[in-house]
């Protein structure tokens, strides 16, 4: 099912040309309007206004996202002195997590800013304008409300249900609820996660915004990566970084989580790839987590496949779904008592080519006037305690949280 709510109806033009620009590209964003955003390390994309959009649901939202975009590149006059990853017309796109309920939604912001190895270029489609420049406001009177209590017992059911060997992993994630005095300005929020968390991809899509570790999957030309993330743990009682990833290393349980996510994302990519490798489990050090991580690169079996399709092949693997897919999504739905909406699901860029890349929306929150809805999750296997993964989802919460806060140090 999808339904293009905006679609233009003239033939358009998308220009991209280099412009001199050495300052902060989330500086570029004139409004808390249409904010999009891909930043990792200060590169990559921001974009703002908007000239279509289409909203897709069900079991082949990304697919739809795809075929509709492609269709308007088809149609589109393109003028790129660029030629870089990202320069010409490109999409942001944030995919619910589950066929259903949730809706996605693919948008084509009428200005885009991108830098790539230091060059910076504006992409523009449709007649150029003047936008007004609004300053960033900082959200006012922010107050909480979540319920830790219903989801300790729902951490709790799950693990009765693994035990008894209705599956091997599931992922449980909660909300918290913020509301602030007035509208929140999502680019107030990106610049503090880009400035805190510059390893990570700094995203918004309508209203989704985060700062996410996790790439779903890269696509340059034939070429596709991804980095799965799964096992985590957190700063504590003075451990260094090297004690905290030599924990991490020696924990059978998060090595256990980290191959179900793995397998999983592997089995899937060699559904679509011709090659697949699997390079060297590492530890990933946040500020606020650290993760096992693993890259996995492979070649498309059919490079024709654009970057939406692919992320359709992969998602949801074991990083947020579970082990089996099928039992472990349907145990979300029973055990969550909520609805994910695109919090989990892919998130990023898409350009005409059909490459781009998709991240997991996660650390993330989805913002709509004066309130920010926050999640955090995590794997849940035979031997995890719901007090550690409380708090394991309390440390997850902190960067959109410390955002929010404005907290600076
Ligand atoms: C579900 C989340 O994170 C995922 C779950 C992880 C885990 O269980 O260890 C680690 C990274 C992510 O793949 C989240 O951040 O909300």
């Amino acid at each position: 099912m999808s339904t293009a709510t905006r679609a233009p109806v003239e033939q358009l033009l998308a220009r991209s040309r280099r412009v001199e620009h050495d300052g902060d590209l989330l500086d570029l964003l004139p409004s808390a309007d249409h904010v999009c955003s891909w930043v990792r390390e200060g590169e990559g994309l921001v974009g703002w206004g908007e000239v279509a959009r289409v909203v897709t649901a069900g079991p082949r939202r990304a697919e739809d996202a795809q075929a509709w975009w492609d269709r308007l590149c088809a149609g589109l006059d393109v003028e790129d002195e660029v030629r870089l990853p990202g320069s010409g017309p490109v999409a942001f796109t944030s995919i619910a997590f589950a066929d259903e309920p949730g809706t996605s939604v693919l948008v084509v912001p009428r200005v885009v800013a991108g830098r790539r190895d230091g060059v910076t270029w504006v992409t523009e489609i449709g007649p150029t304008r003047t936008d007004a420049v609004e300053p960033v406001g900082a959200p006012r009177g922010l107050r909480y409300s979540a319920d830790p209590v219903r989801w300790r017992a729902a951490v709790g059911a799950a693990v009765t249900r693994i035990r008894a060997g209705e599956l091997d992993k599931v992922v449980l994630a909660r909300d918290l609820v913020v509301e602030a005095d007035d509208a929140i300005d999502p680019r107030f929020v990106l610049s503090h996660l880009a400035a805190r968390y510059p390893s990570c991809w700094t995203f918004a899509v309508d209203g989704m915004v985060g700062a996410t570790p996790e790439l779903l999957v890269r696509r340059s030309g034939p070429q596709v990566s991804s980095r799965v993330l799964a096992g985590t743990t957190w700063p504590h009682d003075g451990v260094t970084e090297a004690e905290l990833a030599a924990e991490l290393r020696a924990s059978t349980k998060d090595q256990g989580e980290h191959r179900y996510a793995l397998t999983s994302l592997v089995a899937a990519l060699e559904r679509v790839c011709a090659r697949v490798e699997v390079q060297e489990t590492e530890v990933l050090q946040l500020r606020n987590v650290a993760h096992l991580a693993t890259t996995v690169t492979g070649d498309l079996a059919d490079a024709t496949t654009g970057v939406l399709t692919v992320a359709a092949a992969l998602h949801p693997t074991a990083a947020v779904g579970g082990t089996p897919t099928e039992v472990a999504v349907r145990v979300i739905a029973e055990l969550e008592g909520m609805d994910r909406g695109r919090y989990a699901g892919p998130v990023g860029w898409v350009d005409a080519h059909g490459d781009g890349e998709l991240g997991l929306a996660l650390r993330s929150a989805e913002l709509a006037g004066a309130t920010a809805r926050l999640f955090a999750g995590g794997g849940i296997v035979a031997d995890s305690d719901p007090d550690h993964e409380l708090a394991e989802t309390d440390a997850k919460l902190v960067p959109v949280r410390d955002a929010l806060e404005g907290v600076e140090a």
